[in-house]
């Protein structure tokens, strides 16, 4: 009953496509992220799960239920927005009632289920507070809690965390995870944040200008993007990217980046999909995986050195020919030097540079 699947779905606001088309299926458990930039249609999406918007063409099924004309209230879904929705003069303890009170929950199991969730969200000491003295962060665990106590089948979420400051947020994301592991819920959660998606998510639909891009497991998406827009979005800093052509040398096919020189030889299987690719391509690989050798590498000048305590970025290149490499210690290159480096051969992406699509080995 509570997989959910979207199919078809299109969203028009006046002759502007919020969602051009969506099919996604949720399966039932699943913690599906819907992830993308400002504007590219996850809360249009979300909305319309919800009840609160309707589709302009397709079908959204719970199970095998058309929830067509079905109320928001009737769907028995549970929604946290990014604004906590609370009562500031109720206490803690009282807003986390409100929902078994008003379905007519007895007192003896009110009590219980405020006990198990004020211990899943750390808001036991605070029971007994008035909402209007608890700090952003807090209010935004209670309406948490007020919608999580209903234990809803599906639990909607849009961009819970984006008020909440930077080390709560890194708390928060292993909370909401034990909470969807305790209660086994369907969840779909909105955020423009990879990071969230990534470490939260069992699946990520990753979605631009109202179209989905790719769906998969945080590592395929990140091992695997479907496209440019996936392999930039992904990852922190995202793909490098470097415009070349396929040409055979006596290593093999590699990728001839101008005036870069050549990349070293690809593995045989991305070789043979590549040779019915004409025209140019995009070279891509993970900052993370690049490594300094001494040659047989892309030599580039080093323009930036960025040390974040153990881990260091280095910025190679310029303008089209940009790219990063992050190290785990301190590799002992500066600016104005030049450095020489290559990606393993398995991590290496090849992507269509006219169409953006990956091409894949298999
Ligand atoms: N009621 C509406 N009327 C007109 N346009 C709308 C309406 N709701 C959303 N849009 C537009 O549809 C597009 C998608 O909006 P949506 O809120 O789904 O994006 P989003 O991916 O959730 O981004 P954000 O994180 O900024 O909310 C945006 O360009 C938005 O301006």
């Amino acid at each position: 009953m509570s997989a959910i699947h979207l199919q078809n779905l299109v969203k028009t606001f006046g002759d502007f496509n919020a969602l051009k088309t969506m099919d996604l299926a949720i399966a039932d458990g699943e913690f599906m992220a819907l992830l993308g930039p400002s504007g590219c249609g996850k809360s249009t999406t979300m909305n319309m799960i919800a009840g609160m918007e309707q589709p302009t063409s397709g079908k959204i099924l719970f199970g095998d239920r058309d929830m067509a004309g079905v109320p928001m209230g009737r769907r028995g879904v549970g929604f946290v927005f990014q604004n906590y929705a609370i009562f500031t003069h109720m206490t803690v303890r009282q807003n986390l009632a409100y929902g078994p009170r008003m379905r007519g929950a007895a007192k003896a199991e009110i009590d219980r289920r405020v006990g198990t969730i004020a211990e899943m969200l750390q808001l036991t000491p605070l029971l007994d507070r008035k909402a209007d003295r608890l700090s952003v962060n807090i209010l935004q665990r209670v309406a948490i809690g007020r919608s999580a106590i209903m234990e809803p089948a599906i639990f909607l979420l849009d961009e819970p965390l984006s008020n909440v400051d930077a080390a709560f947020r890194a708390v928060m994301r292993t909370e909401l995870k034990q909470l969807q592991r305790q209660f086994r819920q369907t969840m779909v959660y909105v955020t423009h944040d990879q990071l969230e998606a990534m470490t939260m998510a069992d699946r990520i639909a990753v979605m631009d200008h109202g179209v989905l891009q790719q769906v998969g497991t945080p590592l395929e998406v990140y091992n695997n993007p479907a496209n440019v827009f996936v392999a930039r979005f992904i990852g922190a800093p995202g793909m490098n990217l470097l415009k070349g052509r396929p040409a055979e040398s006596d290593r093999g096919l590699v990728v001839d980046l101008g005036p870069l020189g050549v990349t070293p030889p690809l593995p045989d299987e991305l070789a043979a999909a590549l040779r019915g690719v004409r025209g140019d391509v995009l070279y891509g690989f993970r900052p993370e995986q690049a490594m300094l050798v001494e040659n047989g590498g892309i030599s580039m000048p080093v323009t930036f050195v960025e040390r974040i305590g153990a881990r260091t970025i280095v910025h190679l290149g310029q303008g089209e020919n940009a790219v990063k490499a992050v190290f785990d210690n301190d590799v002992g290159v500066s600016i104005e030097q030049a450095a020489t480096i290559a990606p393993p051969a398995p991590s290496v992406r090849i992507f269509d540079a006219a169409t953006g699509v990956a091409v894949n080995a298999d």
